[in-house]
């Protein structure tokens, strides 16, 4: 694996080349900016009988430990498990939150609540549930938003945990409504300590299915962040809930749309956040291993069909829908590329966009009973662009491409995923990044005869997606 924040040295753009199998080396700009505060270390871990084929290289940076290789010589990440639970104001965190508590997991948590105010009226609905068992743990953030002024006080609460982690298996934390999840997403991963001590297991988002409509229209102020659409951009998993108060169609509508926005997250309906455990707990959103699942579909995902209610999984991106070109991801298509992007040329049948706002008029009640709810299209800033490219690229093309695009764009890259097809390399290589930070390490190996695609899917802010297409173009070997 490795890992690399760019902000720690202005001039140390991260590069991909680091983790090459028996060739590991740092990476080449790091090096060249000599920043003593992002210095990599190579770190070859050992083959083990029965472990992976492969031998694992990786470089770490120095704020995140060496795995742990336990007694029958696998890798394990004795880290403390993180989820964060994000969602708009009244969209079922709390609800969430409860029934989480009540059910059978076999978990202990331990719960850090964000509430606005002095008055903490959700550790009222969450702590004093007479099903708490008493090495539950509840801890209260009152005063101010996580994402803002309380940063300080979650990573002390954090480090208080750390003493008690004998007592609880996960940890989860409920922001407030109005949180925007990418400091909070940033603090795990970039604060060294915290970093030391837990990997963030992912961003679980709840979405009212009646208003969420609304407030992803919400038109903000220049440089203003709309926290519901970023609440959905960050997302690994999503719960859209309160099925109960809309029809099928605005169902429909409002899944695509969150599907345009967010590509990568799997999206379940729910009514009160009834979920099973393992839909929250266990994401596995920032595991590598997992990150080609996503991105190449290859996998069957193990709790898709095992959670409950009456929802229909989306993490099968669009394959119910009668859209040959949309969503999803790319193992449908013969297209060497498509595009979640708002806008994205493959998407919309109508000469011109529209928006959902309330003001348009617009609505969702005027008449799709054709059930094309998703030929049109909204003008969200945040939306996904998904890619894929058959044939070798050149690494140190690679490099360059990325180094560029995180030093000109990272702000606008919220979370991005691939697996690459690198020339003369036997494995795939797979990458995920939040913003500046990413890591990377080889993963299954190309099959004889196998097709060598690469696929990637970025999810951002004003995605130009000629020029994310161009660029990997631009890399081939
Ligand atoms: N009709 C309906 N109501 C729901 C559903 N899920 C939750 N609610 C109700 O919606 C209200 C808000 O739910 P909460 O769980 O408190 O939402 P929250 O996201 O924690 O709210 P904040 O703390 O304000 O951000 C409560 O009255 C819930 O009982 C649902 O599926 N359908």
């Amino acid at each position: 694996m490795m890992l690399a924040h760019a902000s720690d040295c202005r001039l140390a753009q991260p590069s991909l080349n680091s983790s090459r199998p028996g060739q590991a080396r740092l990476c080449k700009c790091l090096a060249d900016a000599g920043c003593a505060h992002t210095r990599l270390r190579a770190v070859r871990k050992q083959r083990s009988s029965g472990c992976s084929r492969r031998q694992k290289t990786a470089v770490l940076a120095s704020s995140v430990p060496q795995d742990v290789i336990d007694v029958e010589g696998t890798l394990v990440d004795d880290r403390i498990p993180v989820t964060i639970i994000t969602g708009f104001l009244g969209s079922g965190k709390t609800t969430l939150l409860n029934a989480l508590l009540k059910q059978e997991h076999g978990r202990r948590i331990a719960v850090i609540e964000n509430e606005f105010g002095e008055i903490d009226i959700d550790s009222e609905l969450v702590a004093h549930q007479d099903f708490l068992e008493d090495d539950q743990q509840i801890m209260m953030l009152n005063n101010g938003c996580l994402c803002c002024t309380v940063k300080d006080d979650l990573i002390r609460m954090l480090g208080e945990l750390v003493e008690r982690r004998a007592t609880f298996d996960h940890v989860v934390i409920e922001t407030t409504g109005l949180a925007d999840p990418a400091p909070i997403i940033q603090t795990f991963r970039s604060i060294q300590y915290v970093a030391q001590n837990y990997a963030l297991d992912g961003v679980l988002t709840l979405v009212d299915a009646k208003h969420i409509g609304q407030h992803l229209d919400e038109r903000k102020p220049e440089g203003v962040v709309n926290e519901a659409l970023s609440q959905v951009a960050y997302a690994d998993r999503i719960i859209l809930n309160k099925t109960d108060l809309v029809s099928g169609d605005e169902l429909m509508d409002t899944e695509m749309r969150l599907k345009n926005i967010n590509a990568l997250a799997q999206v379940v309906k729910a009514q009160r956040a009834d979920v099973k455990a393992d839909y929250v707990l266990g994401i596995g959103g920032f595991d590598l291993d997992r990150v080609a699942e996503e991105v190449i579909g290859e996998a069957e995902v193990s709790q898709s069909h095992s959670h409950s209610q009456d929802h229909d999984h989306s993490h099968d991106h669009g394959h119910t829908h009668d859209h040959e070109e949309e969503h999803a991801h790319a193992h449908t298509h013969n297209r060497e590329e498509h595009s979640h992007s708002p806008g994205a040329a493959h998407v919309h049948d109508h000469s011109s966009e529209h928006s959902h706002g309330p003001e348009d008029g617009h609505g969702h009640a005027h008449g799709h009973a054709d059930h094309h709810h998703h030929d049109h299209t909204h003008d969200d800033s945040v939306g996904s662009v998904s890619l894929e490219l058959e044939g070798f690229l050149d690494l140190d093309k690679v490099n360059d491409w990325m180094e560029n695009l995180l030093y000109d764009d990272a702000d606008d890259l919220y979370r991005f995923k691939g697996v690459l097809a690198i020339e003369d390399w036997p494995d795939r290589f797979i990458f995920q990044g939040v913003h500046q930070v990413f890591e990377g390490s080889p993963g299954k190996p190309w099959k004889e005869g196998e097709a060598h695609k690469s696929k990637m899917v970025f999810i951002g802010k004003d995605l130009d997606r000629d020029a994310l297409a161009a660029g990997l173009k631009g890399c081939l070997a």
